[in-house]
């Protein structure tokens, strides 16, 4: 049985100009310790969809699935109270900017105690103890003193360390990282990327990998699912996906890939690719 199994999610916003489609019948497995990656380019509709599954978006999205199961248990039309005790602890997510993502008013350390206290009612002590731990896990130094930090206190992948130590807390079964370096220069995001790869390798986490970036695919992932304006192109394993892409949009996004240029000028993907031509490996 799958971890998480998605089928046929649609998201529509009402927005001021009539309802806009975010996501068009995409349809998503991941099984526990198997790492996803959700490539496409900006507006594609990765974060949209995988908020869909934590049941984070705002009450203008209309949100329908055939099916969206989570570890057996099935998210359509659970209460919010019961949802609410699923997200943070077995399904966690890490977002693109990690300062904005963390509360300013509160100390990091105030912010991780309070995942364990409501998701695993340890005491204050136990509490203490697990954050430290947690810090020292994603390599925050001396732990005990930045538990008294605030965010602006901190550097961008110092927070984005923070944000893991606080989605990995509760040791989820899932975890969904959306863009977890994008925010962040070029040496830390290899060691955040590092820091992630060993986490969900030493708890066998599933985990979602969202990027608009292939060089993060080719590294990170078992299993891929490419997007495009809300709809899935393909789905392949990673090495079949960089060596026979079988969609025209996947051929375009490995033809714009640095290593790839041939000419003065890397070609955009839209030099590349035209939607208007039919799409094969479509799902
Ligand atoms: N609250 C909202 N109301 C209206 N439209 C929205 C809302 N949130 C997202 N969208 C739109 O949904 C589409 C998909 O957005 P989404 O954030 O999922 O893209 P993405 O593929 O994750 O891109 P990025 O990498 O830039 O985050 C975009 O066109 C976006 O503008």
């Amino acid at each position: 049985m799958a971890l998480l199994e998605i089928e046929n999610l649609v998201v529509e916003f009402q927005t001021s100009t009539g309802p806009f489609r975010a996501v068009d019948g995409v349809s998503l497995k991941v099984d526990a310790g198997e790492v996803l990656a959700i490539v496409g380019e900006s507006g594609s509709g990765k974060s949209v969809s995988m908020l869909a599954a934590m049941g984070l978006l705002p009450w203008t999205a209309k949100v329908t699935a055939d099916k969206m199961v989570f570890d057996g248990q099935n998210l359509l039309g659970m209460s919010g109270a019961k949802r609410r005790e699923i997200i943070g602890k077995d399904m966690s997510m890490i977002f693109q900017e990690p300062i904005a993502s963390l509360n300013p008013c509160f100390t990091v350390g105030f912010q991780i105690e309070e995942v364990l206290r409501i998701h695993l009612g340890l005491d204050k002590a136990a509490r203490r103890k697990r954050a430290i731990e947690l810090f020292q896990a994603v390599g925050i130094p001396d732990p005990a003193e930045r538990l008294g930090h605030f965010p602006h206190q901190m550097s961008g992948g110092q927070c984005q360390r923070v944000m893991i130590a606080i989605a990995i807390a509760c040791n989820p079964k899932l975890l969904i990282a959306d863009e977890p370096t994008t925010a962040l220069d070029v040496t830390i995001q290899k060691q955040i990327l590092d820091l992630l790869m060993r986490l969900q390798t030493e708890h066998r986490m599933g985990l979602i990998m969202i990027t608009h970036n292939m060089g993060v695919v080719a590294e990170t992932a078992d299993r891929v699912i490419v997007q495009y304006k809300g709809r899935k192109m393909e789905e392949a394993d990673v090495l079949s996906l960089f060596e026979a892409p079988k969609s025209d949009y996947t051929r375009a996004l490995l033809a714009a890939l640095p290593d790839n240029a041939t000419g003065d000028r890397l070609p955009t993907i839209g030099e590349l690719f035209n939607p208007n031509k039919t799409v094969e490996g479509a799902a």
